[in-house]
């Protein structure tokens, strides 16, 4: 069993009062969780403040305590640890808990407002394929090879971490391929991981409700590329301007992609369908059954991640031209009447844009286009009318509705979507607060090959309202409108 005073070893140490080589069980930061044995960590939140809990914590039995202040009495049975901040203590301490299985494994890390996901799932599909026992830390879901676990946050706490990247360790695989969130980056969720690599796919606007500006939430970003080590690499894409800055410091090897300068890893987009990307890549023409130019990013991200951790690239090429996306990322059925529904998990108004150029590239100009968005309660409001204008813009037919409304009014979620709406798209647009209805409308509306995108919710099989999250699968209830209504 770890002793406090081993697993102290990287954390600065303010003051330390009371004995400290006693034996830890566990570790946790919510008193709800604390039990004798484990150590309670204080830690200041957007909610609450885990300093008001320390009580709490000892009296369920916990007798370490990690804070950023000493409470004014002090209990002689407990240990204190005062340190500048505890969310920086507790990643350290978790790895070292954990034995630093992050230094046991190859682990890459994926940033950016976009793409995240479906890089992740594409480099744990390809090193599957290529032989390799490999772990997956994502939004949809964890991976431990193909046992598959489930993921409440797109990068889990500190510890979930830790303790997930030891079960994969276990398990003899020697990849992990991870989300990296700017939440988690902020939170210190992944300080203190030793990471082979790490990629950034772009920066746009997402998630200003939590960092206040767009500047802090590119710092936010730019925190992972600080933090690399020398020996890592750190792969950006170029074509986006602040790919540069993601590399201006790091200590990391930088590397660089792009479809539009002549980097180390570049491609050219011979074409772009609904059957899938044909690219150009390294003298080599290539299909791949992914859509949208947005996925050529992606599949050049992954490319050169894979290459710099060391695959033959032919090989990986070959296995990337058979692989397909991640679940609810431009995920399709196509009715009776050939109306094609496509669930995409665009919730920012740079996805919502890219996944509806694509649609524009790849349809007919008698095919419409009928979009149902909707934008996440208690999450940035201020993409929520920029979103209603994109959709607007670039769609034939508009449903407005609900997305997760969490705590807020959904109708007041709408009227701030709508106040995007320009007054000559008024006539092509709906607002529906009940999102089956929504989908219900579009599918009414639509005729023979039209295109139905619905977005936001991917992969989601849940709306959530009020604490509650109900059953609801976009592409369930696009499937069954579409028999209903024998189309
Ligand atoms: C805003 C945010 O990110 N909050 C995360 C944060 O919670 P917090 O520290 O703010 O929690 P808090 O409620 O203020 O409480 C402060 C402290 O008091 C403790 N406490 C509280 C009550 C009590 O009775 N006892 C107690 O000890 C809490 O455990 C906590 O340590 O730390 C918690 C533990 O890691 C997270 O679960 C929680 O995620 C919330 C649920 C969340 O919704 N987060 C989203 C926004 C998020 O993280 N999203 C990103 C992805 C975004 C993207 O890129 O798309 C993600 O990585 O998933
Ligand atoms: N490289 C990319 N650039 C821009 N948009 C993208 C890119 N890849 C995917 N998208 C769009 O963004 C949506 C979300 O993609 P994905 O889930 O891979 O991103 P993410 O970064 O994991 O998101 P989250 O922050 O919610 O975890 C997709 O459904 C698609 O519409
Ligand atoms: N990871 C993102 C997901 C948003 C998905 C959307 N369906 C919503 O609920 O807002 C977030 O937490 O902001
Ligand atoms: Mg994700």
């Amino acid at each position: 069993m770890p002793i406090l005073e081993n697993i102290l070893a990287t954390v600065s140490v303010v003051r330390l009062i009371g004995p400290s080589d006693v034996a830890i069980q566990g570790l946790t930061f919510d008193s709800r969780q604390a039990t004798s044995g484990k150590a309670f960590f204080a830690i200041r939140g957007a909610q609450a403040d885990g300093h008001a809990f320390m009580d709490k914590a000892i009296a369920a039995g916990s007798s370490v305590i990690i804070c950023e202040k000493l409470p004014d009495e002090l209990n002689p049975e407990v240990t204190y640890v005062q340190v500048k901040d505890s969310a920086e203590a507790l990643a350290l301490m978790a790895a070292g808990f954990y034995d630093h299985p992050s230094k046991k494994l190859k682990l890459v890390g994926v940033t950016g407002t976009n793409g995240k996901t479906t890089c992740v799932t594409l480099l744990h599909k390809l090193f599957r394929e290529l032989g390799y026992n490999t772990g997956l830390l994502s939004t949809v879901q964890n991976q431990i090879n193909e046992i598959v676990l489930p993921a409440t946050h797109t990068t889990p706490d500190a510890i979930t971490l830790n303790a997930l990247l030891q079960q994969m360790v276990d398990a003899g695989c020697t990849h992990c391929f991870m989300e990296v969130s700017s939440h988690a980056l902020v939170q210190h969720r992944v300080t203190g991981l030793a990471f082979a690599g790490g990629i950034f796919t772009n920066i746009t606007h997402d998630h200003l409700d939590y960092h206040k500006t767009f500047d802090e939430y590119i710092r936010a970003k730019k925190l992972f590329f600080d933090m690399l080590p020398a020996k890592a690499f750190a792969l950006v894409n170029a074509d986006d301007k602040r790919g540069a800055v993601m590399l201006q410091n790091t200590k990391a090897t930088p590397h660089e992609y792009s479809l539009r300068k002549a980097t180390e890893f570049k491609a050219r987009i011979v074409d772009n369908s609904i059957q899938g990307l044909h690219l150009e890549m390294d003298g080599n023409e290539i299909w791949f059954k992914l859509i949208g130019t947005f996925n050529a990013y992606n599949i050049l991200a992954v490319y050169g991640a894979a290459v710099l951790l060391g695959e033959d690239s032919h090989e990986v090429l070959t296995i990337l031209s058979s692989l397909t996306s991640a679940a609810g990322r431009f995920d399709y059925v196509v009715s009776e009447m050939n109306i094609t529904g496509i669930v995409d998990y665009a919730h920012t108004p740079d996805a919502l844009e890219n996944v509806l150029q694509t649609i524009q590239q790849i349809r007919t100009p008698s095919q419409q286009i009928i979009t149902v968005v909707g934008c996440g309660g208690n999450r940035d409001a201020t993409k929520r009318p920029i979103m209603a204008d994109i959709a607007c813009k670039l769609s034939d037919r508009v449903v407005l509705t609900s997305d997760n409304p969490r705590f807020e009014d959904p109708q007041e979620i709408l009227n701030q979507m709508q106040q995007g709406v320009k007054p000559i798209d008024f006539k092509k647009t709906l607002s529906i607060v009940d999102r089956k209805e929504a989908i219900k409308t579009a599918c009414a509306l639509a005729d023979q090959g039209d295109i139905i995108l619905i977005a936001g919710k991917g992969h989601e099989t849940y709306q959530e309202v009020k604490g509650i999250k109900y059953d609801f699968d976009d592409k369930k209830i696009v499937k069954t409108m579409f028999a209903q209504m024998g189309k």
